[in-house]
């Protein structure tokens, strides 16, 4: 059921503990949020969709006080609250917090640390005196199925699941009722993502009201309890998730009208027009284009986290890697891409070692890298979105090469690339910063750099996180499309459907050892999940 204009106008106030009206918020050259509403009632699973760019996390961050709206108003508990909600400070005052997608965590404190950071109880003394506040953060953290030891562990050493649950924690603590979460899932593993999502339903029962950001459907249709549609800055519907089909919500997105989308669905093309994946060179005569003998690869705090591995990987073949987070996949990719040092054993690429090369000669050679983290290690987001096509292939002579850059034509490319990749830019084109891009077209641009570099390796870790369901399907065919040109792709993800549509062969890592590799014929998600859990059936 759409609540289509005169549904969605609550009679009573009373049921919304968030009311946003007519929002509008502006940047240069873009209309992020065009008069949007967003109703939503008190002790609800909501969740908020749309395409890249549609304008979710500006509307979230208008919520949390990030962002300043232009014009609207911002009802809480039916109360205006919209002159006093000016500040991240202000949303937390009055009951709102927010795990973003970035943790906002100090890695060098520990978890309690963090937790009390801006919120510390102070001795007459002037001593911390956290010892009650412990008691009731050790009380959240039991409800959250936290261990209490974590709390003494600096948040450097957690994996990113348990990061989420303190996000979360440090939320709880600061008294939020209101709980706004951006793609919480996007970065855990199917049993992290429902246990995730059991605690979130959890909190829902004990009243807090929970808003999420997601692309993923199969999500939004099993958990939330109402869906709040955006497209290119504007409301795109209202929905009752019990009322509603995952078609009308796709038709919603995108836009299209809705028979045309159930034709998409039915002949699967929404998924992926991509085919099963079957025999490749591995089963031919070919030799291998990449070889790793027996390496092994300490983490940042210098443990041993990859034991002897031993891979070879062949020209025109996907090998999808699945692991639970933290089982050596961050340390694989980094050795090969030459990030890391390797403790022992050989990397050879084409015949030719390449153990301790720089990141700059394997990538000279054909290695193209899609990192984890897009701030930190993809863009400069301060750099252009031209400059960023460009960073690592500053001498390739069709943008003038050596010193001197030929802007106009690099401009010209660029502007190509970012039509090809469906990159969403505001009038100011490809010479915007890449700060100002959406998350989702923020990962496109490191996608389209890498795959343009014609690369004869790429190792791609979760390369479709965060992008929706369009240019998911996109960079899926673009991966087909670089391997069946003869590119070999090593396919990091913790999405075990998408190894399974993909990849020629899987690897499955355990604790930093491969726990076996499986040809595509023989794997399945059960088997898959088996060896990632360590029980060899
Ligand atoms: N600080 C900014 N400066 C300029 N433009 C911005 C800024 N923040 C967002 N935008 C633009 O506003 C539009 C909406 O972006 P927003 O991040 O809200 O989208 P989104 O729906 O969250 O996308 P995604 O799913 O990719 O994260 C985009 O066109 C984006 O480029």
């Amino acid at each position: 059921m759409v609540l289509s204009s005169p549904e969605l106008k609550p009679s009573s106030h009373s049921d919304y503990i968030v009311r946003m009206e007519h929002i509008t918020r502006r940047f240069p050259g873009v209309i992020a949020n065009d008069d949007v509403h967003l109703y939503v009632k008190r002790a609800t699973f909501h969740a908020l969709i749309g395409e890249n760019g549609a304008g979710k996390s500006t509307l979230l961050g208008i919520l949390y006080g990030r962002i300043l709206p232009d014009e609207g108003r911002i009802f809480l508990y039916e109360r205006d609250v919209t002159q006093e909600l000016r500040s991240p400070a202000d949303a937390i005052r009055l009951g709102i917090g927010l795990v973003s997608q970035h943790h906002a965590l100090i890695p060098a404190l520990t978890v309690l640390e963090n937790i009390l950071l801006g919120v510390e109880p102070i001795l007459a003394g002037g001593l911390l005196a956290p010892s009650q506040a412990l008691e009731h953060i050790q009380e959240l953290a039991v409800q959250l199925g936290l261990s209490p030891v974590v709390l003494k562990q600096r948040v450097e050493q957690l994996s990113l699941a348990t990061l989420q649950k303190v996000e979360i924690l440090k939320a709880l603590y600061r008294n939020a009722k209101i709980l706004l979460l951006d793609e919480p899932t996007a970065t855990l593993a199917p049993a992290e993502v429902e246990a995730l999502f059991s605690l979130l339903h959890r909190l829902v029962e004990t009243g807090t009201t929970v808003i999420f950001v997601t692309h993923k459907l199969r999500e939004v249709m099993a958990h939330s309890e109402y869906i709040t549609v955006l497209r290119r800055g504007r409301n795109a519907g209202d929905f009752q998730t019990s009322h509603v089909q995952p078609e009308q919500l796709l038709a919603a997105m995108l836009g299209s009208s809705e028979s045309d989308i159930q034709s998409r669905l039915l002949s699967g093309a929404t998924v992926s027009t991509v085919t099963t994946p079957q025999s490749t060179a591995s089963d031919s005569a070919l030799p291998p284009l990449l070889k790793l003998e027996h390496i092994s690869v300490r983490n940042d705090h210098g443990a041993l986290s990859l034991q002897d591995i031993s891979l070879q990987l062949f020209p025109a073949e996907i090998v999808g890697v699945a692991g639970v987070d933290g089982s050596g996949q961050k340390e694989l990719a980094e050795a090969i891409v030459g990030l890391r040092d390797v403790e022992s054993g050989r990397i050879f690429l084409d015949n030719e070692e390449i153990t301790c090369q720089t990141v700059a000669s394997r990538r000279n050679r054909g290695i193209a890298y899609i990192p984890e983290d897009r701030h930190q290690e993809g863009l400069v987001l301060d750099f252009s979105v031209a400059e960023n096509l460009l960073l690592g292939h500053e001498l390739q002579t069709q943008w003038g090469g050596g010193y001197f850059l030929n802007y106009k034509v690099l401009h010209q490319q660029a502007t190509d690339i970012a039509n090809r990749y469906d990159v969403r830019l505001g009038s100011q084109g490809v010479q915007a910063p890449v700060r100002t891009l959406s998350g989702g077209n923020q990962q496109k641009i490191v996608i389209a750099r890498a795959l343009e570099s014609r690369p004869c390796l790429l190792i791609a870790y979760q390369p479709t996180r965060g992008l929706d369901i369009g240019a998911t399907r996109f960079v899926h065919n673009a991966l087909q499309e670089a391997a069946s040109k003869g590119a070999a792709i090593l396919l990091f993800s913790l999405d075990l459907d998408e190894i399974l549509l993909l990849a020629h062969r899987i690897v499955v890592l355990y604790n930093g050892h491969i726990a076996g590799i499986l040809p595509r014929s023989d794997a399945s998600v059960e088997r898959i999940g088996h060896l990632m859990t360590g029980s060899n059936t």
